[in-house]
């Protein structure tokens, strides 16, 4: 067992649903004793250690076999001397077969089971007791019934944690979204641990899952067979922490690399004065390591004030584009469209954002020659870094769409136009042609401001310009921005510029 939550430290395997069920279906085989068996024995293991002082632990379990878990998990704590009440929802008779086993087993036991809420030791319990969601698990597949939804409201309400086995019921584990549509308490479990079984799935790290699953372990159940080689391939990776690029002794500000910041449309301009989003970019390219920074604002010949010191500017018709990491279309407004032809095709490395990518969304002979930078013999390296509503814009599709399937819709955008992706939003996906996809697990909700985009756009400029492969700075980038958030004093506010000064 292993904590995943909140960093992890080497890169652990994500499967969808149906790669969790090959991986059953491959275990169950190998394994002796079942793998319910193992699932409970940890399940009651990790209870054990969230409350050891517990003096009632409540276990809800579902008609499936996470209700099984649940099943085993109370049989082994009441074997071990814990108070322990089981609420079972359906028939024993028509739990599937290791359910119904574990369903005897905590019988002969003696494990107190009933069909309806404790409602008097619901009250009674206090914050050292324990609820253990195993209501449902990867089996759920529509909004939770009335009955269940009291049984979830009733668990949230309790003044005990919660852990959740496998997934927090109400939650879809491919796409962490909520089945009941919203995240209310009452069609959600809000878990403050969820322990993973079999392996990590990727509805847990984004959307809604990163709200409700509270802490997550995993536990592979592989200490019967021999697991590795079982595996299906993974669906993605989680995208782990990554070292500070060291930067050597004997180097200079040319060694580090140059970015060029192309944005910020003048208010003059359109009526919108958009020039904050390409200092952003700017002050975190810099403070992200890149040797220099050139701001080159759109439309804006005269110096702008808002700059720091440590910024060069130069108009765009002055910037070399070949030697450049270009990023391009924060705060760029209509004006970017005047410029992005002579980027897509000539700018060595890219990083294109925000009206840039809605421009590109709007001009197919620009997605061509998007894609065609891949095919250039010096195969030029671009991120594009799309929220869900742009992604849905260059898919033509809905931003819904998008959150239904983040994972797919990452990977899709990155096969159609032949670059590195990164979907932001919880659990930021990142998407490469030939890459394993990574889900993002640092950051949090913090980071949903202005402005913050424009840091990460310029943070993915500065480790490309210092010689990261597209796969690799995306990573990296998206890493380090979150990471920055996680660490912020809780009393202090985070804005995208102060964000932007702290990455280092
Ligand atoms: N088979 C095994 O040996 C193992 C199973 N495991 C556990 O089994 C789970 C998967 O088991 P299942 O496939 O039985 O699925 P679940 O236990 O998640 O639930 C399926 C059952 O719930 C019902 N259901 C689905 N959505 C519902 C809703 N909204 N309201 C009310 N009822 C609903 C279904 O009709 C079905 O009866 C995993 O998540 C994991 O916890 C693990 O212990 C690993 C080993
Ligand atoms: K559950």
């Amino acid at each position: 067992m292993r904590r995943l939550t909140p960093t992890v430290s080497e890169p652990v395997a994500v499967l969808r649903k149906a790669g969790v069920r090959a991986q059953e279906r491959a275990l169950q085989a190998l394994s002796t004793p079942s793998l319910m068996t193992l699932a409970g024995l940890s399940s009651a293991h990790l209870a054990l250690a969230l409350a050891p002082h517990a003096r009632r632990i409540w276990v809800a379990a579902g008609p499936g076999n996470n209700g099984g878990d649940g099943l085993q998990a109370a049989c082994h704590l009441h074997q071990w001397g814990m108070r322990v009440q089981v609420s079972l929802m359906g028939s024993p008779e028509q739990l599937p077969t290791d359910a119904r086993a574990a369903w005897q087993n905590a019988l002969r036991a003696g494990v107190p089971i009933h069909s309806s809420l404790p409602h008097a030791w619901l009250q009674e319990m206090t914050d050292q007791d324990l609820c253990i969601d195993a209501l449902l698990g990867i089996g759920s597949d529509r909004p939770p019934s009335d009955v269940m939804q009291d049984w979830i409201e009733q668990m949230n309400q309790c003044a005990a944690p919660i852990l959740a086995l496998d997934v927090p019921t109400g939650l879809d584990a491919d796409s962490g979204q909520i089945l009941g549509g919203s995240p209310t308490r009452r069609h959600v479990v809000h878990a403050d641990t969820t322990l993973t079984l079999l392996a990590a799935k990727p509805g847990l790290f984004m959307g809604h899952g990163r709200d409700v699953c509270g802490n997550i372990w995993l536990d592979t159940l592989t200490r019967a067979g021999p697991a590795n080689s079982l595996v299906p391939p993974a669906d993605a990776w989680l995208n782990t922490a990554k070292p500070n690029t060291k930067k050597t002794h004997a180097s200079h500000k040319g060694s580090h690399g140059d970015v060029a910041i192309v944005g910020g449309e003048p208010m003059a301009l359109h009526g919108m004065g958009m020039t904050g989003a390409a200092v952003l970019a700017a002050q975190a390219a810099l403070h992200g390591g890149a040797g220099r920074v050139i701001l080159s604002l759109l439309g804006a010949p005269a110096e702008n004030t808002l700059a720091a010191p440590d910024l060069m500017q130069r108009p765009f018709h002055r910037l070399d584009l070949t030697q450049l990491t270009v990023v391009a279309g924060c705060g760029g407004g209509q004006a970017i469209a005047t410029v992005l032809g002579d980027i897509l095709l000539h700018s060595a490395r890219l990083v294109l954002d925000a009206d840039g990518l809605n421009a590109v969304a709007a001009n197919p002979d620009w997605q061509a020659l998007l894609r065609s930078r891949s095919e250039t013999p010096d195969q030029r390296a671009t991120v594009i870094t799309p929220h869900p509503l742009e992604a849905a814009r260059l898919l033509g599709s809905t931003a819904q769409e998008v959150q239904q399937d983040r994972l797919q819709a990452a990977q899709a955008l990155s096969a159609q136009l032949q670059c590195t992706v990164i979907l932001k939003g919880s659990g930021s996906v990142i998407a490469s042609p030939g890459e394993p996809t990574r889900i993002n697990t640092s950051g949090n909700g913090r980071l949903a401001i202005g402005g913050t985009g424009d840091v990460l756009a310029g943070l993915t400029g500065s480790r490309l310009a210092q010689g990261q492969s597209a796969h690799e700075a995306a990573c990296t980038a998206a890493w380090q921005h979150g990471n920055a958030a996680d660490h912020w004093p809780s009393n202090d506010a985070l804005t995208a510029s102060r964000l932007a000064e702290r990455l280092h």
